[in-house]
């Protein structure tokens, strides 16, 4: 009864929203009036193809910790509501990546499942991203691969997957529950997973660390939430902004923890913290991944370009007479802060509607 009120609630908020930005789309009244009486006769309602794709656009431009929200009207929305079975899932999700890769042009898109509805939960994924490493880990507790990914790469090996060959690359599969059974895995084909190798633009002694990432980040994790209903597997990819890679997903101690190794592949003095070898590593193994993904015609960005496009952005969303929400600590880049516009001032936090939210974590 209280979920159903509060269902009404943003339902109609989000349909008074959606109606004033597309001004085409009918009488709202009469829009609101059918949602309610479906609300009212079967406890959820459905979207209409436009709600939904305007909707997905609506939750890129008010993700507050999104550096790249500039093009949200660019996003490619694949209509995948009908699709619930563990299989389709699976071959959608290869189909998106496909879509998404377009031979290096990366292009934003969003692939949307079954919603959840009452007494029947939408399907999930498991995978944090579509293209995660495996993180293995040995007796003695070492992990060789992506330490952030050695839960979910146990877990999968429990369902039966073999694993290997048992490089610090190996592409995990995908694990993925359909709506009603338990969770299968399914292997990614390897021409649907574009990688990059990493070299150095003016040192080869880097090539020689044998380092690789893929091309297209893609969140399969987080539900798409619009006017009250839940879309628990809607995975959405962009492009990487280069300090992904290069500061966190190779840097952190509790990822790659390269600098080490890099600093002594170029000869740094890493003796103590203040000859700054481990800023310097930073910004060579950035360098490297910019120039990479150059190299081989992928799509990436630097973070002083997406800084000044995100600023770009807020001016727009102001000529239109829109708030943005935004999250410092997440907006400004993790190398060089202070040297990009975005961290010489502060933003609203307004949590605006449609959204994307974590699952809330039984473990938590
Ligand atoms: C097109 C290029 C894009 C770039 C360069 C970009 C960049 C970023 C970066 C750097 C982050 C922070 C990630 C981190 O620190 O781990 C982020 C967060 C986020 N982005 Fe974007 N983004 C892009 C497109 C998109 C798209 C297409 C969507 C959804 C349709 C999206 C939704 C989000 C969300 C929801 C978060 C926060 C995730 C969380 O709370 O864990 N972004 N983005
Ligand atoms: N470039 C990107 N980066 C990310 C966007 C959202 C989330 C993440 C990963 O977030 C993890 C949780 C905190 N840092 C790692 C990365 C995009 C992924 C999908 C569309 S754009």
């Amino acid at each position: 009864a209280a979920d159903i009120a509060q269902l009404r609630k943003e339902a109609e908020e989000f349909l008074r929203l959606y109606h004033r930005e597309e001004r085409g789309a009918g009488d709202p009244a009469a829009r609101i009036a059918a949602v309610r009486a479906e609300i009212d006769a079967t406890g959820t309602y459905r979207h209409t193809a436009d709600e939904l794709a305007h909707g997905a656009r609506m939750a890129w431009r008010n993700s507050n910790r999104c550096i790249g929200r500039l093009y949200w009207r660019s996003l490619r929305v694949r209509d995948r509501r009908d699709v619930r079975d563990a299989d389709t899932i699976a071959a959608e999700a290869v189909a998106h990546l496909r879509e998404a890769t377009n031979g290096g042009r990366i292009r934003p898109v969003i692939t949307v499942f079954a919603p959840d509805a009452p007494g029947c939960p939408g399907p999930r994924i498991w995978n944090e991203q579509l293209v995660r490493y495996a993180g293995y880990t040995d007796g003695a507790g070492r992990v060789t691969g992506d330490p952030r990914n050695a839960g979910l790469t146990a877990y999968v090996t429990g369902l039966g997957w073999p694993g290997g060959p048992g490089t610090q690359f190996d592409v995990l599969p995908l694990v993925v529950q359909g709506s009603d059974d338990k969770p299968r895995w399914f292997g990614l084909p390897d021409d649907a997973v574009h990688e990059v190798p990493l070299h150095h633009p003016e040192d080869d002694r880097f090539a020689s660390l044998g380092l690789r990432w893929h091309a297209v980040p893609a969140i399969s994790n987080m539900c798409l939430e619009i006017g009250g209903i839940c879309y628990p597997a809607a995975p959405f990819n962009g492009w990487y902004m280069g300090t992904e890679i290069g500061a966190r997903n190779l840097a952190d101690t509790d990822r790659y923890d390269l600098l080490p190794v890099v600093a002594a592949r170029l000869g740094l003095d890493t003796s103590t913290d203040r000859t700054l070898w481990k800023d310097r590593a930073l910004v060579e193994i950035n360098r490297a991944v910019l120039h990479s993904f150059d190299r081989a015609g992928a799509t990436i960005t630097d973070h002083h370009t997406e800084s000044r496009r995100f600023l770009a952005h807020l001016e727009q969303e102001a000529g239109r007479g829109r708030r943005v929400g935004a999250d410092w600590s997440w907006i400004v880049p993790p190398i060089s802060g202070s040297a990009t516009g975005v961290f010489h001032r502060t933003y609203d936090t307004v949590q605006a509607h449609p959204l994307f939210v974590h699952h809330p974590d039984a473990l938590a």
